[in-house]
């Protein structure tokens, strides 16, 4: 078994649990504001259609990511950050192409 006691394990399972019941409401938050985020690029994204600009703009990319690196003081988290926006710029574009394309079928 684990080199720890009994009581100690268990401890620990509850400290777990309640950080993980805490992700759970953060998770939720972030998916809200996604949802809203996703929502406002196909906005963009619908009028990039109606006036033939294509999705992708890579200076405006390059400026969010650089702004949420800057947005969090603390400078070790700066990769992860950027990382994280790199997915959901990747998949805001993925979203306004496939909205783009369901209303021009
Ligand atoms: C939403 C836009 O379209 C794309 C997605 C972006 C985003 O999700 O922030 C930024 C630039 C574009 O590549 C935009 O041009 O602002």
């Amino acid at each position: 078994m684990n080199h720890k006691g009994k009581a100690s394990v268990m401890a620990g399972n509850e400290e777990i649990n309640a950080a993980r019941e805490q992700i759970n409401h953060l998770d939720e938050s972030i998916v809200r504001l996604l949802v809203q985020r996703f929502q406002t690029a196909a906005l963009i994204g619908q009028i990039k259609d109606r006036d033939n600009l294509p999705v992708l703009d890579n200076s405006r990319e390059q400026v969010v990511l650089n702004r949420v690196r800057t947005l969090d003081p603390d400078s070790h988290n700066g990769d992860y950050i950027e990382n994280v926006y790199r997915e959901i710029l990747k998949n805001s574009r993925a979203y306004q192409h496939a909205l783009i394309k369901a209303n021009n079928n």
